[in-house]
């Protein structure tokens, strides 16, 4: 018997697709709705076989679901589940792959009838592309989940959605929101403003008398695929996840800053000790261990 009968996907892009296609693979689900405003995603997205059939109006869509799966930019998903809350079945599992919990936690579980359970949940995982099209089932293959329950959080839906991740590949972790808000600022968020203000001040650069971009090599290509993310995605995150991205941008100026004084000032072995120290750190990320397959954190 497949884990899921009925998912709704509200959002058929990368991320609720990709969900999609792996659970369809592994035969853990039943029927697959997908549902958005688009028309041509949506077929598309019939034609790939990622969902089964498709609707436009959210509370249709979500009927006779036992889980429905969020992927739609940050803002829009308390208003989402404000909609569908009306039309949910009796014990239906309402989850979210946002980027940002805080926020889309504290509102969504008011919202949620009894007998309906909210999760949140965030996959850590994804590529600058957009759409069903740039989905692939072994997108969550090794990486990890963060998951955060809270005291309100219904432990059979809580297992449920675990379980979820854990067959889509994941390796998943518990955590609460705040915290969550605070390490995804730092490894992902502050790293996506850096990237879309690096291009920006090269690409807007008029030293030269020509776009200098064209010169762009790996170095520059590899710190700055992320700048072709999605704009209107990493706008809802800069809005909703405010103070922890503002907490890492300065912690990052003071870097930035100790930096450049040492190269103003020429001092060679302070600058190798700052890179040798930063080089330590990044080697063990490439060289870490292979992920546990469950942790849990609070
Ligand atoms: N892209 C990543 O790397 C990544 C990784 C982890 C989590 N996320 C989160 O996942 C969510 C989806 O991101 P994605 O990369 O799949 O985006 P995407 O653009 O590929 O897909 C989002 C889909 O939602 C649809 N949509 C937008 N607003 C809608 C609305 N109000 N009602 C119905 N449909 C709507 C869009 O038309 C699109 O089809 C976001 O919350 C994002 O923060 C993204
Ligand atoms: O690899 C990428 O392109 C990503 O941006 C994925 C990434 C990240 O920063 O690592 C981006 C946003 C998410 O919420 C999770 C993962």
């Amino acid at each position: 018997m497949p884990l899921i009968n009925r998912l709704a996907i509200i959002g058929v892009g990368l991320i609720g697709g990709s969900l999609a296609r792996i659970l369809r693979e592994k035969g853990e689900v039943g029927e697959v709705v997908g549902i958005g405003r688009g028309k041509a995603n949506l077929e598309r997205a019939v034609e790939l076989g990622v969902i089964d059939r498709y609707a436009h109006d959210p509370a249709e869509g979500v009927s006779g679901a036992d889980m429905v799966f969020l992927a739609t930019p940050v803002c829009t998903i308390a208003d989402i589940v404000k909609t569908i809350a009306p039309s949910l079945s009796p014990g239906c599992i309402i989850t979210d792959g946002g980027s940002v919990k805080g926020d889309i936690v504290r509102a969504c579980e008011p919202l949620v009838p009894a007998g309906c359970h909210f999760v949140g949940g965030h996959p850590i995982a994804g590529t600058e592309n957009s759409g069903v099209e740039a989905s692939f089932a072994t997108l969550y293959q090794g990486r990890r989940c963060i998951i955060t329950p809270t005291e309100h959080t219904d432990r059979g839906a809580l297992d449920k959605v675990v379980r979820m991740w854990q067959l889509a590949g994941s390796n998943v972790v518990q955590m609460d929101v705040e915290k969550h808000d605070r390490v995804v600022a730092a490894i992902s968020h502050l790293p996506h403003m850096v990237a879309y203000s690096l291009v920006n001040a090269v690409g807007e650069y008029d030293g030269c008398d020509e776009n200098i971009l064209k010169y762009s090599a790996g170095g520059f290509r590899d710190f700055t695929r992320i700048a072709s993310s999605d704009p209107v995605m990493w706008r809802d995150i800069a809005l909703q996840n405010r103070d922890s991205i503002l907490e890492m941008m300065d912690l990052f100026a003071d870097y930035y800053a100790r930096l450049r004084a040492l190269v103003a000032c020429g001092d060679g072995a302070a600058i190798e000790r700052f890179f040798a120290s930063s080089k330590e750190h990044r080697d063990g990320i490439v060289n870490q261990a292979a992920l546990p397959s469950v942790k849990e954190e609070s």
